[in-house]
């Protein structure tokens, strides 16, 4: 029996168990050289594109596209990764099956927090052809109109340090970068100054129009940048692609539980183990300046088209997580799989999907709405992810727009008041209020104007968070007959009722 105190590593790779429900890595990681930059290095990239990307790699024998993997808020992943040569599991909990498979694409790991200087060297290499994204609604830093946050001291100390390099003014080791946008603008500015070679930028992140949003945010930022950094956007709007994409694989963040079950079969610790149900999905607009790996062979959808994958699935599956974990906090229940089994609880998701969402939907591809609404259900009772209410629960300031208030402009403009989705936001809105009183923090960008809007009278809660400019459009703060219904959802989870429609 293999010492479970030996770490992971290319090393110690022949030493794993060799279980049947073991696999991988499918290829020698030692002979990949990097030709994707990931930035945002958490749970989801690893258990999804790393896994689509290992999978191509294996299809054709391509060794050139390993990633170089980049986390911006700590050097946690880092010091969990680089041990391990890059290696790690991912662990597959079905309802019925578990499974483990050691993941080898990602070959290099950084922090740009003093790592800066060889990331931005990185993305301007010509063997790079691809950069990548998943840091979450937020790490996009925008204001309320869409637009980069320029005022945000983050945002900022980009742009002044891209003005410097664009100018000719920065001297020594690049000032380390703080955003994701700035990262990635700064590093196409030294690839242009380099060689010119084209680029496509994928964003993986659960945001409606993702391509199109973050190629406007490149733009304007480097405009940002002053007269240089317009010539910059002008390059970058002819060299660089920005396909938009859909992305689903419920992946949870990482618990010890699950970091001792992988152990056990791997008969070797992995710190940088991740853990996700076994449905995954990836559909990409075929849109890229040049080559990519062949993802299609790893079951990929490349296609012309995404927004009608993407809208069904934010509306569908991410506006019913988003009321599930919200109704779910304020009846007890810890994980999704508990909330979807509470019958009334349930009766809402229902009545959300149908009577709301579906009537705003045109299916992709002929997909059948009724089951795949079903095949949503069914994902989210599997007891065995552990996907909490609480981790999906949080940022709601920055998910509930593009989960929930899509479906209720949309409905508001068709004359229609969406009562389930009213019900939806009057739980987030108790959620809040709750959270903001009690003693657990509020996990959300915006939880100090969420806190100053839960303090005051009862009775106006619903009003003074619907007022919020960087949260609700006009459309659909402005409707009083929607307002009635969050309000008339306020009262009744107070009293202790689920309210269905
Ligand atoms: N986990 C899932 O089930 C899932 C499924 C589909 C899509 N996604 C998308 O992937 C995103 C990330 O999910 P995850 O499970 O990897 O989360 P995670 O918490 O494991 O990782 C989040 C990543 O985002 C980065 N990040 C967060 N805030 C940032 C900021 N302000 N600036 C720079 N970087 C920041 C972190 O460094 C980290 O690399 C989600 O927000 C969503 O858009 C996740
Ligand atoms: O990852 P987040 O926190 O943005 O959202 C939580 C979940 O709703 C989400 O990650 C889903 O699990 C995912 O979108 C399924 O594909």
């Amino acid at each position: 029996m293999p010492d479970s105190r030996v770490r992971l590593s290319l090393d110690t790779l022949d030493r794993r168990g060799h279980h049947p429900e073991i696999v991988g890595p499918a290829h020698d990681p030692r002979g990949l050289d990097v030709g994707i930059v990931h930035l945002g290095l958490g749970a989801f990239h690893r258990a999804h594109q790393a896994v689509f990307t290992e999978d191509a790699l294996a299809a054709t024998g391509d060794t050139g596209w390993g990633i170089l993997g980049v986390t911006q808020r700590s050097a946690r992943v880092v010091e969990q990764l680089r041990p391990q040569d890059g290696l790690y599991g991912v662990l597959s909990k079905g309802e019925h099956s578990t499974s483990l498979r050691v993941v080898g694409s990602l070959r290099e790991v950084a922090f740009p927090g003093d790592e800066t200087d060889a990331v931005l060297a990185r993305i301007a290499a010509p063997s790079t052809r691809i950069v990548s994204l998943t840091v979450t609604e937020k790490g996009y830093h925008r204001t309320a109109a869409g637009s980069p946050d320029l005022a945000d001291p983050d945002v900022a100390s980009d742009v002044a340090a891209l003005r410097a390099e664009l100018e000719g003014t920065a001297s020594g080791s690049a000032t380390p970068s703080r955003t994701p946008i700035g990262l990635l603008v700064r590093g196409i500015a030294l690839r242009r100054a380099r060689h010119e070679a084209p680029l496509t930028v994928v964003c993986c992140d659960n945001m409606v129009d993702n391509g199109p949003t973050v190629r406007a945010l490149v733009l304007a930022t480097a405009a940002a940048a002053g007269p240089r950094g317009e010539s910059l956007a002008a390059w970058i709007d002819g060299a660089v692609r920005f396909p938009a994409t859909m992305v689903d694989r419920i992946v949870p963040a990482t618990t010890p539980a699950h970091r001792a079950e992988a152990a056990a079969l791997l008969g070797l610790d992995d710190e940088g183990l991740v853990v996700g149900e076994p449905f995954s999905q990836w559909v990409v607009q075929d849109d890229f300046a040049g080559p990519r790996p062949r993802w299609e062979l790893a079951g990929a959808t490349l296609t012309g088209d995404v927004e009608p994958y993407e809208r069904t699935k934010l509306r569908m599956l991410n506006g019913t997580h988003s009321t599930l974990a919200y109704l779910g906090q304020l009846r007890g229940h810890r994980t999704i799989a508990e909330a979807v089994a509470d019958p009334e609880i349930e009766a809402l998701a229902r009545a959300l999907v149908d009577e709301d969402v579906i009537p705003t939907l045109s299916a992709p591809d002929g997909l059948d709405l009724a089951a795949y609404r079903e095949s949503v259900l069914e994902r989210f009772a599997n007891p065995n992810t552990g996907h909490t209410t609480l981790q999906v629960a949080m940022d709601g300031s920055q998910k509930l727009p593009i989960r929930l208030l899509g479906t209720v402009a949309d409905r508001l403009a068709a004359g229609v008041v969406p009562q389930a989705a009213a019900r939806a936001l009057a739980a987030w809105a108790v959620f809040v209020g709750q959270a903001a009183d009690g003693p657990a923090p509020l996990d959300d960008p915006l939880a100090d104007v969420l806190r100053a809007a839960a303090s005051g009278a009862p009775d106006g809660l619903a009003d003074r968070l619907l007022d919020l400019g960087q949260i609700f459009p006009a459309e659909v703060a402005g409707s009083e007959a929607f307002r009635a219904e969050v309000r008339a959802g306020v009262r009744e989870l107070r009293r202790g009722l689920v309210p269905t429609s």
